[in-house]
């Protein structure tokens, strides 16, 4: 069995369904993409996994780690996990940090909790953490408060705190974000940097298939509360071919392109309390037929090895985004 395990995750609030039965693998040290617009499930399957959803949150299905059964589990034995096996990190660190206590203050009490260092040996593990994401003079600057840190530095610190545990996975849910394209790039290249130095597995969330490809082996394209297409990222670029993630791609901003030129997937995502009764992507998409709107198309396993949920796969070859993903990099 796969390191990380998700079988049939369903989740729903209030009576509407928002996840229809994900199931993805992820293997040790593997990065892992979850990609899809707004409102699509790539945060609630994590959220569920971890018990952070409000109680309302019906959660029903399997999510493992090692075997270990975290949905249903007792509080004690997933807060067990959550910071020492998985930690995650999200788009906003200001809403994580504490403003009021000192940074290297935040990071020893990671370390307490996790690791049971204390002291000295706290400081000194702070210090090497600080050093680890890139944060210069993290001697005299451990002392400071988040304030005193840009937004890519705060963020780098939210790094740090989740490194404390030594997690076997990071779960990193768009945390680039609300960053500039310079710093970014910078917090992209530490993600991939610090995966490679800990062989701990990586799950990278993001509407952006474009930053995926940076940091990811491997992508999983989300719509309306499935997944729709997962593929290695080389194959998923050369050849997509669901048209869902063929309009993901003609999303990703060139480098040297303002935004206004961009593509966009005409039409919006459906509100999940009024899903389509075929495909959810039938009502956007371009190779629909009558068909693809009574029938649901099920995810299946491709000759290539990726999976697809689709009756009308696209099969064109895309060079160019190709090169747009090495220019990525
Ligand atoms: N606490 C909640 N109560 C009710 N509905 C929720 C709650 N959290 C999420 N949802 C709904 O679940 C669906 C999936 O949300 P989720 O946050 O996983 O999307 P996402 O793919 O992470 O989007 P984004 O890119 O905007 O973060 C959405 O329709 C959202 O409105
Ligand atoms: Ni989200």
């Amino acid at each position: 069995m796969a390191f990380v395990s998700i079988r049939d995750l369903k989740v729903s609030f209030d009576g509407v369904q928002v996840l229809h039965g994900i199931g993805l693998d992820i293997g040790r040290g593997e990065a892992v993409g979850l990609v899809g617009e707004s409102g699509c499930g790539k945060s609630v399957t994590w959220l569920a996994a971890l018990s952070l959803l409000p109680a309302k949150a019906r959660i029903s299905g399997s999510v493992r780690i090692d075997g270990q059964e975290l949905i249903g589990a007792p509080g004690p034995e997933i807060e067990k996990v959550r910071g020492a096996r998985i930690a995650m990190i999200f788009q906003d660190p200001s809403s994580s940090l504490n403003p009021v206590q000192r940074v290297g203050k935040q990071i020893m009490e990671s370390l307490r909790l996790h690791r049971g260092l204390k002291g000295a040996m706290a400081r000194t593990e702070a210090i090497r953490l600080m050093n680890m994401v890139g944060i210069p003079s993290a001697e005299t600057r451990v002392d400071l408060y988040p304030h005193e840190f840009s937004g890519g530095q705060c963020q780098r610190i939210m790094i740090a705190m989740a490194l404390a545990g030594q997690p076997d996975l990071l779960i990193a849910d768009e945390p680039t974000t609300a960053l500039d394209a310079t710093i970014q790039a910078q917090i992209l290249d530490l993600l991939s940097t610090i995966r490679r130095e800990t062989g701990m597995a990586m799950v990278f969330i993001s509407h952006d298939l474009g930053a995926v490809s940076a940091v990811c082996d491997r992508a999983a394209v989300m719509y309306a509360g499935k997944i729709v297409e997962s593929n290695e990222i080389t194959a998923l670029f050369a050849a997509p071919r669901h048209p869902y993630t063929v309009g993901l791609l003609d999303a990703i901003p060139e480098l040297d392109v303002t935004r206004a030129r961009l593509q966009p997937i005409k039409g919006t995502v459906p509100d999940p309390k009024y899903l389509p009764t075929g495909c959810a992507f039938a009502p956007r998409c371009t190779h629909a037929t009558d068909f693809c709107t009574t029938d649901q198309p099920e995810l299946k396993r491709q000759p290539d090895s990726g999976l697809l949920a689709c009756f009308h796969p696209a099969g064109r070859y895309k060079t160019e985004t190709l090169t747009r993903r090495e220019e990525l990099v």
